[in-house]
Protein backbone atom coordinates (compact mmCIF):
# COMPACT_ATOMS: atom_id res chain seq x y z
CA UNK A 1 0.00 0.00 0.00
CA UNK A 2 1.14 3.63 -1.15
CA UNK A 3 2.37 5.58 2.69
CA UNK A 4 1.27 9.04 2.37
CA UNK A 5 2.44 11.81 4.71
CA UNK A 6 0.98 15.24 4.56
CA UNK A 7 3.47 17.94 5.73
CA UNK A 8 1.41 20.37 7.03
CA UNK A 9 -2.24 19.27 8.61
CA UNK A 10 -3.66 22.46 9.23
CA UNK A 11 -7.29 23.15 7.21
CA UNK A 12 -6.71 21.56 4.24
CA UNK A 13 -4.26 19.14 5.55
CA UNK A 14 -6.53 17.68 8.18
CA UNK A 15 -9.64 17.65 5.89
CA UNK A 16 -7.20 15.32 3.80
CA UNK A 17 -6.58 13.42 6.10
CA UNK A 18 -9.69 13.01 7.49
CA UNK A 19 -11.24 12.20 4.09
CA UNK A 20 -8.64 9.35 3.06
CA UNK A 21 -9.28 7.76 6.69
CA UNK A 22 -13.11 7.67 6.22
CA UNK A 23 -12.62 6.73 2.25
CA UNK A 24 -10.80 3.45 3.76
CA UNK A 25 -7.27 3.82 3.83
CA UNK A 26 -5.38 2.23 6.76
CA UNK A 27 -4.18 4.82 9.55
CA UNK A 28 -0.79 2.62 9.73
CA UNK A 29 -0.44 4.17 5.44
CA UNK A 30 -0.84 7.73 6.55
CA UNK A 31 1.51 10.18 8.28
CA UNK A 32 1.63 13.42 9.01
CA UNK A 33 3.98 16.30 10.07
CA UNK A 34 2.66 19.33 11.73
CA UNK A 35 5.14 22.24 13.89
CA UNK A 36 3.54 22.16 17.26
CA UNK A 37 3.77 18.86 19.68
CA UNK A 38 0.14 19.89 20.97
CA UNK A 39 -1.39 20.01 17.59
CA UNK A 40 0.74 16.33 17.20
CA UNK A 41 -1.09 15.22 20.23
CA UNK A 42 -4.53 16.08 19.05
CA UNK A 43 -4.60 15.06 15.46
CA UNK A 44 -2.85 11.36 16.47
CA UNK A 45 -5.48 11.28 19.17
CA UNK A 46 -8.38 11.88 16.79
CA UNK A 47 -7.26 10.00 13.93
CA UNK A 48 -4.68 7.23 15.16
CA UNK A 49 -2.23 8.37 12.36
CA UNK A 50 1.15 9.25 13.16
CA UNK A 51 2.91 12.59 13.37
CA UNK A 52 6.55 12.82 12.13
CA UNK A 53 9.24 15.02 11.36
CA UNK A 54 9.40 16.74 7.97
CA UNK A 55 12.60 14.37 7.13
CA UNK A 56 11.10 11.04 8.68
CA UNK A 57 8.19 11.43 6.61
CA UNK A 58 10.44 12.28 3.47
CA UNK A 59 12.38 8.71 4.45
CA UNK A 60 9.18 6.81 5.17
CA UNK A 61 6.57 7.97 2.64
CA UNK A 62 6.14 7.29 -0.94
CA UNK A 63 3.70 10.98 -1.49
CA UNK A 64 4.48 13.68 0.43
CA UNK A 65 1.51 16.16 0.19
CA UNK A 66 2.87 19.79 1.18
CA UNK A 67 -0.34 21.28 2.75
CA UNK A 68 1.67 24.15 4.17
CA UNK A 69 1.09 28.01 3.60
CA UNK A 70 2.68 29.40 0.33
CA UNK A 71 4.50 31.69 2.83
CA UNK A 72 6.29 28.63 4.85
CA UNK A 73 7.03 26.94 1.25
CA UNK A 74 10.99 28.32 1.42
CA UNK A 75 12.11 26.46 4.70
CA UNK A 76 9.95 23.24 4.13
CA UNK A 77 11.69 22.88 0.58
CA UNK A 78 14.97 24.06 2.11
CA UNK A 79 14.74 20.95 4.99
CA UNK A 80 13.18 18.50 2.36
CA UNK A 81 16.00 18.77 -0.24
CA UNK A 82 18.49 17.10 1.22
CA UNK A 83 16.65 14.09 2.09
CA UNK A 84 13.66 13.29 -0.62
CA UNK A 85 14.50 10.02 -2.25
CA UNK A 86 14.46 8.86 -5.95
CA UNK A 87 11.20 8.15 -6.95
CA UNK A 88 9.08 10.01 -4.16
CA UNK A 89 6.15 11.75 -5.29
CA UNK A 90 5.67 15.27 -4.20
CA UNK A 91 1.88 16.87 -4.10
CA UNK A 92 1.36 20.03 -3.61
CA UNK A 93 -2.19 22.16 -2.30
CA UNK A 94 -0.62 25.09 -2.08
CA UNK A 95 -2.08 28.08 -3.65
CA UNK A 96 -0.24 30.07 -6.54
CA UNK A 97 2.93 27.62 -6.28
CA UNK A 98 3.93 26.72 -9.63
CA UNK A 99 5.88 23.02 -9.80
CA UNK A 100 8.62 24.64 -11.16
CA UNK A 101 9.18 25.76 -7.83
CA UNK A 102 9.58 22.53 -6.33
CA UNK A 103 11.77 21.01 -9.42
CA UNK A 104 14.09 23.88 -8.62
CA UNK A 105 14.23 23.42 -4.86
CA UNK A 106 14.59 19.35 -4.78
CA UNK A 107 16.76 16.98 -6.46
CA UNK A 108 16.68 16.98 -9.99
CA UNK A 109 13.83 14.64 -11.59
CA UNK A 110 11.51 14.64 -8.70
CA UNK A 111 8.23 14.28 -9.66
CA UNK A 112 5.57 16.86 -8.25
CA UNK A 113 1.46 17.18 -8.98
CA UNK A 114 0.17 20.28 -8.18
CA UNK A 115 -3.55 19.83 -6.68
CA UNK A 116 -5.78 22.75 -5.81
CA UNK A 117 -8.41 20.85 -3.64
CA UNK A 118 -11.45 22.58 -1.31
CA UNK A 119 -12.33 21.68 2.20
CA UNK A 120 -15.53 19.83 1.28
CA UNK A 121 -13.10 16.83 1.30
CA UNK A 122 -13.69 16.17 4.68
CA UNK A 123 -17.20 15.28 3.30
CA UNK A 124 -16.64 13.27 0.64
CA UNK A 125 -17.44 16.20 -1.41
CA UNK A 126 -14.02 18.08 -2.50
CA UNK A 127 -13.71 19.67 -6.04
CA UNK A 128 -9.83 18.87 -6.45
CA UNK A 129 -7.90 20.17 -10.06
CA UNK A 130 -4.82 18.26 -10.71
CA UNK A 131 -1.94 19.33 -12.97
CA UNK A 132 1.61 17.23 -13.83
CA UNK A 133 4.39 18.58 -13.29
CA UNK A 134 7.30 18.14 -15.81
CA UNK A 135 8.27 14.98 -14.05
CA UNK A 136 5.44 13.57 -13.24
CA UNK A 137 4.07 10.48 -15.09
CA UNK A 138 1.10 8.79 -16.59
CA UNK A 139 1.05 6.92 -13.70
CA UNK A 140 1.99 9.57 -10.97
CA UNK A 141 -0.97 11.90 -11.98
CA UNK A 142 -3.11 8.53 -12.24
CA UNK A 143 -2.14 8.22 -8.22
CA UNK A 144 -2.79 11.52 -7.48
CA UNK A 145 -6.30 11.53 -8.98
CA UNK A 146 -7.42 8.18 -6.97
CA UNK A 147 -6.31 9.49 -4.02
CA UNK A 148 -8.46 12.64 -4.76
CA UNK A 149 -11.22 10.29 -6.03
CA UNK A 150 -11.77 8.82 -3.08
CA UNK A 151 -13.03 12.49 -1.28
CA UNK A 152 -14.88 13.54 -4.12
CA UNK A 153 -14.05 15.00 -7.64
CA UNK A 154 -11.48 15.32 -9.63
CA UNK A 155 -10.64 17.21 -12.62
CA UNK A 156 -7.33 17.44 -14.99
CA UNK A 157 -6.20 20.99 -16.08
CA UNK A 158 -3.37 22.26 -17.74
CA UNK A 159 -1.08 24.54 -14.89
CA UNK A 160 -1.44 27.36 -16.47
CA UNK A 161 -5.72 27.08 -15.81
CA UNK A 162 -4.75 26.65 -11.93
CA UNK A 163 -5.04 29.82 -10.75
CA UNK A 164 -7.98 30.24 -11.98
CA UNK A 165 -9.29 26.90 -10.39
CA UNK A 166 -8.02 28.19 -7.14
CA UNK A 167 -10.20 31.64 -7.29
CA UNK A 168 -13.03 29.60 -8.39
CA UNK A 169 -13.48 25.97 -6.43
CA UNK A 170 -10.45 26.71 -4.13
CA UNK A 171 -11.88 29.27 -2.53
CA UNK A 172 -15.24 28.68 -3.69
CA UNK A 173 -16.84 27.03 -0.78
CA UNK A 174 -15.88 30.59 1.33
CA UNK A 175 -18.01 32.41 -0.98
CA UNK A 176 -21.03 30.26 -0.34
CA UNK A 177 -20.64 30.16 3.50
CA UNK A 178 -20.29 33.83 3.19
CA UNK A 179 -23.56 33.87 0.91
CA UNK A 180 -25.62 31.64 3.52
CA UNK A 181 -24.40 33.37 6.30
CA UNK A 182 -26.08 36.79 4.66
CA UNK A 183 -29.25 35.46 3.93
CA UNK A 184 -29.53 33.59 7.51
CA UNK A 185 -28.93 37.57 9.07
CA UNK A 186 -31.66 38.42 6.20
CA UNK A 187 -34.06 36.12 8.16
CA UNK A 188 -32.97 37.87 11.68
CA UNK A 189 -33.34 41.27 9.73
CA UNK A 190 -37.07 39.55 9.25
CA UNK A 191 -37.97 39.03 12.67
CA UNK A 192 -36.65 35.03 12.57
CA UNK A 193 -35.08 33.03 15.59
CA UNK A 194 -31.48 32.52 14.45
CA UNK A 195 -31.92 28.96 14.63
CA UNK A 196 -35.03 28.49 12.59
CA UNK A 197 -33.23 31.42 9.59
CA UNK A 198 -30.25 28.76 9.73
CA UNK A 199 -32.45 25.24 9.11
CA UNK A 200 -34.21 27.16 6.25
CA UNK A 201 -31.22 28.48 4.86
CA UNK A 202 -29.06 25.57 5.15
CA UNK A 203 -31.73 23.41 3.88
CA UNK A 204 -32.55 25.73 0.73
CA UNK A 205 -28.79 24.97 0.13
CA UNK A 206 -28.36 21.65 0.43
CA UNK A 207 -31.56 21.40 -2.05
CA UNK A 208 -30.30 23.36 -4.43
CA UNK A 209 -27.10 22.02 -4.48
CA UNK A 210 -28.05 18.87 -5.08
CA UNK A 211 -30.89 20.29 -7.74
CA UNK A 212 -27.49 21.80 -9.65
CA UNK A 213 -25.33 18.95 -9.45
CA UNK A 214 -28.17 15.80 -10.37
CA UNK A 215 -31.22 17.58 -12.75
CA UNK A 216 -29.04 18.32 -15.28
CA UNK A 217 -31.09 21.76 -15.64
CA UNK A 218 -28.76 24.60 -16.18
CA UNK A 219 -28.90 27.07 -13.37
CA UNK A 220 -30.67 29.87 -15.43
CA UNK A 221 -33.10 27.07 -15.39
CA UNK A 222 -33.88 26.22 -12.04
CA UNK A 223 -34.03 29.89 -11.29
CA UNK A 224 -37.01 30.90 -13.21
CA UNK A 225 -38.76 27.76 -12.00
CA UNK A 226 -38.60 30.00 -8.63
CA UNK A 227 -39.31 33.16 -10.09
CA UNK A 228 -43.17 33.44 -10.44
CA UNK A 229 -44.49 36.26 -13.00
CA UNK A 230 -45.31 39.15 -10.90
CA UNK A 231 -43.92 37.82 -7.80
CA UNK A 232 -41.72 37.56 -4.33
CA UNK A 233 -38.34 36.10 -5.96
CA UNK A 234 -37.88 38.94 -9.15
CA UNK A 235 -38.56 41.78 -6.49
CA UNK A 236 -35.48 40.20 -4.77
CA UNK A 237 -33.41 39.53 -8.30
CA UNK A 238 -34.27 43.45 -8.86
CA UNK A 239 -32.16 44.49 -5.62
CA UNK A 240 -29.63 41.36 -6.28
CA UNK A 241 -29.09 43.07 -10.14
CA UNK A 242 -29.58 46.89 -8.16
CA UNK A 243 -26.41 45.99 -5.86
CA UNK A 244 -24.15 44.49 -8.40
CA UNK A 245 -24.03 41.67 -7.24
CA UNK A 246 -22.93 39.23 -10.35
CA UNK A 247 -20.28 42.38 -11.46
CA UNK A 248 -18.81 42.10 -6.99
CA UNK A 249 -18.88 38.13 -8.21
CA UNK A 250 -16.92 38.69 -11.24
CA UNK A 251 -14.17 41.09 -9.72
CA UNK A 252 -14.00 39.32 -6.48
CA UNK A 253 -13.13 36.04 -8.38
CA UNK A 254 -10.73 37.58 -10.48
CA UNK A 255 -8.69 39.15 -7.64
CA UNK A 256 -8.51 35.21 -6.05
CA UNK A 257 -6.64 34.68 -9.21
CA UNK A 258 -4.70 37.26 -9.35
CA UNK A 259 -3.75 36.80 -5.95
CA UNK A 260 -2.87 33.31 -6.62
CA UNK A 261 -0.67 34.35 -9.55
CA UNK A 262 0.94 36.86 -7.19
CA UNK A 263 1.34 34.14 -4.66
CA UNK A 264 3.19 32.25 -7.42
CA UNK A 265 5.60 35.18 -8.61
CA UNK A 266 6.91 35.93 -4.83
CA UNK A 267 8.91 32.94 -4.96
CA UNK A 268 10.45 33.17 -8.57
CA UNK A 269 14.37 33.63 -8.58
CA UNK A 270 14.59 36.95 -9.41
CA UNK A 271 11.79 38.20 -6.61
N1 LIG B 1 -7.92 26.11 3.49
C1 LIG B 1 -8.37 25.84 2.26
O1 LIG B 1 -9.58 25.86 1.99
C2 LIG B 1 -7.41 25.49 1.16
C3 LIG B 1 -6.05 25.64 1.32
N2 LIG B 1 -5.21 25.31 0.29
C4 LIG B 1 -3.76 25.46 0.45
O2 LIG B 1 -3.36 24.59 1.48
C5 LIG B 1 -2.26 25.14 2.18
C6 LIG B 1 -2.56 25.15 3.66
O3 LIG B 1 -3.67 25.97 3.90
P1 LIG B 1 -4.50 25.85 5.24
O4 LIG B 1 -4.67 24.42 5.58
O5 LIG B 1 -5.67 26.72 5.09
O6 LIG B 1 -3.44 26.52 6.26
P2 LIG B 1 -3.16 26.15 7.77
O7 LIG B 1 -2.33 27.26 8.31
O8 LIG B 1 -4.44 25.80 8.43
O9 LIG B 1 -2.30 24.81 7.68
C7 LIG B 1 -0.92 24.76 7.45
C8 LIG B 1 -0.30 23.98 8.59
O10 LIG B 1 1.05 23.68 8.28
C9 LIG B 1 1.83 23.90 9.45
N3 LIG B 1 3.22 24.09 9.04
C10 LIG B 1 3.85 25.19 8.57
N4 LIG B 1 5.13 24.93 8.31
C11 LIG B 1 5.33 23.62 8.61
C12 LIG B 1 6.44 22.77 8.54
N5 LIG B 1 7.64 23.19 8.10
N6 LIG B 1 6.29 21.48 8.90
C13 LIG B 1 5.11 21.02 9.35
N7 LIG B 1 4.00 21.78 9.45
C14 LIG B 1 4.11 23.07 9.07
C15 LIG B 1 1.19 25.12 10.03
O11 LIG B 1 1.58 25.33 11.37
P3 LIG B 1 1.40 26.80 12.03
O12 LIG B 1 -0.03 26.88 12.41
O13 LIG B 1 2.33 26.77 13.15
O14 LIG B 1 1.75 27.81 10.98
C16 LIG B 1 -0.28 24.80 9.88
O15 LIG B 1 -0.77 23.98 10.93
C17 LIG B 1 -2.03 26.54 1.63
O16 LIG B 1 -0.93 26.51 0.78
C18 LIG B 1 -3.31 26.84 0.88
O17 LIG B 1 -3.05 27.65 -0.25
C19 LIG B 1 -5.68 24.80 -0.89
C20 LIG B 1 -7.01 24.65 -1.08
C21 LIG B 1 -8.00 25.00 -0.10
O1 LIG C 1 -7.40 31.36 0.76
C1 LIG C 1 -6.47 30.68 0.31
O2 LIG C 1 -5.42 31.21 -0.05
C2 LIG C 1 -6.62 29.19 0.19
C3 LIG C 1 -6.41 28.71 -1.21
C4 LIG C 1 -7.76 28.32 -1.70
C5 LIG C 1 -8.61 28.36 -0.52
N1 LIG C 1 -7.97 28.79 0.52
Amino acid sequence: MTTIAILGAGKIGEALLAGLLKAGRRPADVLFTERYPQRVVELTEQYGVRGVENDEAAALADVLVVAVKPQDIEPLLDALAPVVRPGTLVVSLAAGLPTSLYERRLPAGTAVVRVMPNTPMLVGEAMSAISAGSHATAEHLALVEEMLASVGKVVRVPESQQDAVTALSGSGPAYFFFLVEAMIDAGILLGLPRGVSTDLIIQSAVGAALMLRDSGDHPVLLREAVTSPGGTTIAAIRELENHGVRAALLAAIEAAALRSAQLGRAHEPSA
